[in-house]
């Protein structure tokens, strides 16, 4: 493909982006399939057009008059992100074969315009209201947040099932499939590696034989955070795709009652093939969006899990383009869904039981104003002080910036009266 053709290219999958529900990821994937003609360094180039613009995308559009079209967007980034003159653009926009068409006058008055210092949402990089929420919760350390969170290159992490082999031999076995893998800084059980080149995880013996999974290092903290032990019975309330139910049941060292519940049956299904892999067990239930489904369990738990539905703002900087699904309505309906959920999972827990609450949201709207809500509304629940140093008041964040995780929130409770 020329360049001009890779452009084009990437301006479509844009708009497609934006139009659809889809993630990034996976509308590139199916572009490269209906393309065959696109070769990998062709693919290569587009999918890095594509996430340089969806990163930038507030100073971009801002840049190009408000315009949110894919056309409008490349073009913004030759100019501001790679610092291309003019006439290389010009260039690049003749029109022929099957590159973009010639430059508009005021797409040409755009890039020529002195547009001065952005409004602060637009240099974050982020949705106006969701600056809003940084600057509440992180005070004068918004900013550096807000950066974390759509920076690019964020490294892959892998958590290694101790039920099968210890880190370092994961590590070594790795190291023998070409994978430099590093241990993790705060999860003794993780090992780290670079997005770049990307690797091919599932390939690996390791994967296939269920010695790693795939697991953020906040997604493997707040696991351990839970205190899941042998013996007891422990609730995943929103199980969705196994993650964490697979660190718990990593935990339980096959002793004691998993159950992991969700309302939707296609997420447990999936579920089952990943705990065959690590060689774990969990009963999986289907769970009705009021709370029915656990009826027996009223009472029972030692321990429930509730990784509640939220806006997913903590994966940011790996799902740039969902920043710009998100409204604030959405984050008022989720926090609504996120207390409801809380009170059902609530009823489950043993008195001297544990409750804990964790999303991977960087809203202050779904952390602390749900884990108030619930408090509020349930002083039979007394929060835990949080083993971790970056815990406080019984309450963890994890981000980006401060933890070099994604983000993570996490309350835990105990059941006092
Ligand atoms: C953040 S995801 C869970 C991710 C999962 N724990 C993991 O580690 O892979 C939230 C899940 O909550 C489920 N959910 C939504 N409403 C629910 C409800 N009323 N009761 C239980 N689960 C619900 C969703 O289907 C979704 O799978």
């Amino acid at each position: 493909m020329t360049p001009q053709a890779r452009l084009s290219a990437a301006a479509q999958i844009l708009d497609s982006i934006a139009q659809g529900r889809q993630p990034a990821e996976a509308v590139l994937k199916a572009w490269g399939q209906q393309n065959r003609y696109a070769g990998s360094k062709d693919r290569r180039a587009i999918a890095d057009r594509v996430y340089k613009v969806l990163r930038a995308r507030a100073r971009l559009s801002w840049a190009m008059g408000g315009r949110q079209d894919g056309r409008a967007l490349v073009i913004g980034s030759l100019s501001l992100i790679d610092g291309m003159p003019l006439a290389e653009i010009e260039a690049l926009h003749s029109g022929e074969g099957y590159g973009p068409g010639p430059l508009s006058n005021r797409e040409r008055a755009r890039l020529m315009a002195e547009t001065g210092a952005p409004p602060a949402w637009v240099a974050a990089g982020l949705p106006d209201f969701v600056v809003e929420d940084f600057k509440t919760t992180f005070g004068d350390r918004w900013a550096e947040e807000a950066e974390g969170l759509m920076a690019p290159r964020a490294p892959i992490d892998l958590r290694v099932n101790t039920r099968k082999a210890d880190r370092e031999a994961v590590r070594a076995e790795l190291a023998e499939a070409g994978l430099q893998a590093e241990p993790t800084p705060l999860s003794p059980v993780g090992l780290r590696l670079p997005s770049e080149p990307p690797p091919n995880i599932q390939a690996t013996e390791a994967f296939k034989a269920g010695r790693i999974e795939i697991q953020d290092e906040g997604s493997q903290l707040v696991c351990a955070l839970a205190g899941a032990e042998p013996g007891m019975t422990v609730v995943d309330y929103c199980a969705g795709g196994g993650g964490k139910t697979l660190g718990l049941a990593q935990a339980m060292a096959g002793q004691g009652t998993l159950i992991a519940g969700d309302v939707v049956q296609k997420r447990l299904d999936n579920i089952r093939p990943r705990l065959e892999r690590a060689g774990v067990e969990a009963e999986l239930r289907l769970l009705g969006q009021n709370g029915g489904g656990m009826e027996d369990l009223n009472g029972q738990a030692d321990l429930v899990f509730v990784d509640a539905p939220c806006s997913g703002s903590g994966t940011w900087r790996r799902r740039p383009e969902d920043a710009w699904r998100l409204t604030a309505e959405e984050v008022q309906r989720l926090h609504a869904l996120q207390v409801r959920i809380l009170g059902q999972a609530a009823r489950l827990v043993r008195p001297g039981g544990r409750l804990i609450y964790v999303t991977c949201s960087m809203l202050s709207a779904e952390n602390e104003a749900s884990a108030d809500a619930f408090e509020a509304a349930h002083p039979e629940f007394t929060p835990v002080p949080l083993d971790n140093p970056n815990a406080r008041r019984a309450r963890l964040r994890l981000s980006p910036a401060s933890t070099n995780t994604d983000g993570f929130f996490a309350a835990l409770y105990e059941r006092t009266a």
